[in-house]
């Protein structure tokens, strides 16, 4: 039996709102586009559990939509319902699998890749992967997951045909992203959503149901991996970056920034430089409107101030689309920034994370590298490709890495990037001006996406090419810089710095094309 696990409704007739009544909830959930009904009974003793399974089982039929029974194996057999779906203490599936129809559907829930290897070898049809967030539905035992680690986890199904389902604190707000996150490094990911609460608390349970289900199909359907293309050759990165300097001028997008407090006015002068319009807010409170406007999002969390209004502006950017550009500083100098770094890629994705090799090196997990406070030292990555490149798969984004020599990776393709100037390294927050740079020629080319009708690169959460932006950002920098370093004027880094803001306002689209350093190593 082919089930399409896209909407798993698991009810919770505790949950329901005054006045609706449990038959009335669950025909509102089918035909908002639920596609699997687990009926999970916690606290009913059998005669009650019996009843509801069969009044589900009615709609369930009415609706051709499979019905699922948690844990107990004779409820299932007593309804002729699908299948059953165990807990890890549960009936052990192969014996839940003796007792069951020989076409039964057999689900378990995990929480470890460990747990998945097992029910891949004992033969479950799908895995339940959970808790995923945190629900007030259920009293979560196991770690929380995060959106991030799905993909680690489900690695055990990459080569079978055992389908997987996310469970816990899942919501419309939340659902592309973690399907986001559980991409694989094949490109699989999981097969559907799980939902309790957000459907069955829901006083319009058809509508909720319909806001998740679309959140589905469109993952689905859309293109899941990067916002890049398939294939680069230098010529046509080169001439990318100039048209993408001459859509920030046209499209002027306004470039949300959280940044830090030594950097702010700096950043915001070169993003007015570029030809874009800077707000630099950090309010929760104000994340919601603002992530309304088209345009890029920076979230650079060097003096950490707002951790709130940082993980709730990127989630309201992922949800309206807007490209969102982490710049983690100084991630590597103490243990509280990786472990804020950790949370707010949990919260949203990041559309380009960029770093330098200090910063990147820590994100990794890498002790290659050293950092002194937001500073890299040493000489570097023996192999920079492969780390920008293996971070952008792991992080499902694109990965700019900055130094003497820049790096670029939207986890297929990798580019060199040979421009800049040493005196880029004798001023502060010149990476911090990066990130804005990046995150503006992100905003203007996924404004310029959605208002374009030619084809583009895209993604559930952004349109537009942003493996482009990433190296236009990095160039628009480092190219502007080296004009600059040549003035008369410019005597050292205090004089640099005016300079380097004048020459990045006169940079041209034509300049930009010609002077592009650039390589493609793979
Ligand atoms: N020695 C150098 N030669 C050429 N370009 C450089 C050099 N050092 C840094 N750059 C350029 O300066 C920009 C900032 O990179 P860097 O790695 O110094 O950032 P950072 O350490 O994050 O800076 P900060 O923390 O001060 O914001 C990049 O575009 C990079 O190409
Ligand atoms: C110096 C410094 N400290 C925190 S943020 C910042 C700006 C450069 O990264």
């Amino acid at each position: 039996m082919e089930i399409d696990y896209s909407l798993y409704l698991v009810t919770g007739r505790n949950l329901i709102p005054d006045g609706i009544t449990y038959e009335d909830s669950l025909e509102q959930a089918l035909k908002g586009g639920v596609t699997v009904v687990q009926v999970r009974e916690k606290t009913a003793d059998t005669g009650e559990f019996l009843e509801v399974a069969r009044a589900t089982k009615k709609l369930c039929e009415k609706y051709k939509v499979p019905l699922i029974i948690n844990d107990r194996i004779d409820i299932a057999l007593a309804v002729e319902a699908d299948g059953v779906h165990l807990g890890q203490t549960d009936m052990p599936i192969k014996v839940a699998r003796k007792l069951l129809p020989a076409n039964a559907i057999i689900g378990i829930s995990c929480n470890t890749g460990e747990e998945v290897e097992k029910a891949v070898s004992a033969g479950a049809d799908y895995v339940g992967i959970g808790p995923v967030c945190a629900t007030s539905t259920k009293q979560v035992t196991s770690p929380l997951l995060g959106p991030r680690n799905l993909g680690d986890i489900l690695v055990a199904l990459e080569n079978t045909n055992v389908k997987s389902v996310a469970i816990g604190g899942i919501k419309s707000t939340n659902a592309t992203r973690i399907l986001f996150g559980s991409i694989m490094t094949s490109g699989k990911s999981l097969d559907g959503l799980a939902v309790v609460s957000d459907i069955v608390a829901s006083p319009e349970p058809l509508i909720a149901a319909k806001r998740l289900k679309d959140a589905v199909s469109y993952f689905k359907a859309s293109r899941t991996k990067f916002s890049s293309l398939d294939s680069y050759t230098t010529e046509s990165l080169k001439g990318s970056v100039g048209e993408a300097l001459r859509y920030v001028r046209e499209v002027s997008p306004l470039v949300h920034q959280i940044t830090n407090v030594v950097v702010t006015t700096q950043s915001a002068n070169a993003t007015i430089a570029l030809g874009a319009s800077p707000i630099m807010a950090t309010s929760p409170e104000e994340m919601e409107d603002l992530a309304r406007i088209p345009g890029g999002l920076l979230i650079n969390f060097g003096t950490l101030t707002s951790l709130e209004g940082m993980i709730v502006a990127g989630q309201h950017a992922n949800q309206n689309k807007k490209p969102v550009v982490f710049d983690p500083v100084g991630v590597g100098a103490t243990s509280f920034r990786k472990r804020t770094a950790a949370e707010l890629l949990n919260a949203w994705q990041a559309t380009v994370i960029k770093g330098n090799a200090g910063e990147i090196g820590a994100l990794s997990n890498s002790s290659e590298v050293q950092s002194k406070g937001v500073d890299s030292t040493g000489s570097g990555f023996t192999d920079p490709a492969s780390t920008v490149r293996s971070l952008a798969l792991r992080e499902r984004c694109v990965v700019g890495m900055t130094g003497a020599v820049d790096w670029v990776s939207d986890g297929k393709h990798v580019v060199r990037l040979g421009n800049g100037h040493p005196l880029l390294g004798e001023i502060t927050g010149s990476g911090c001006m990066v990130g804005t740079s990046v995150a503006t020629f992100c905003g203007a080319l996924s404004v310029a996406a959605g208002a374009e009708l030619k084809e583009v690169p895209s993604n559930p959460l952004v349109d537009g090419d942003m493996f482009v932006a990433a190296i236009a950002g990095i160039s628009a920098v480092t190219i502007a810089s080296e004009i600059a370093a040549l003035r008369p004027d410019v005597q050292g880094p205090g004089t640099f710095l005016p300079a380097f803001i004048d020459e990045l306002s006169k940079l041209t689209p034509e300049v930009l094309s010609e002077k592009v350093n650039i390589e493609i190593v793979s």
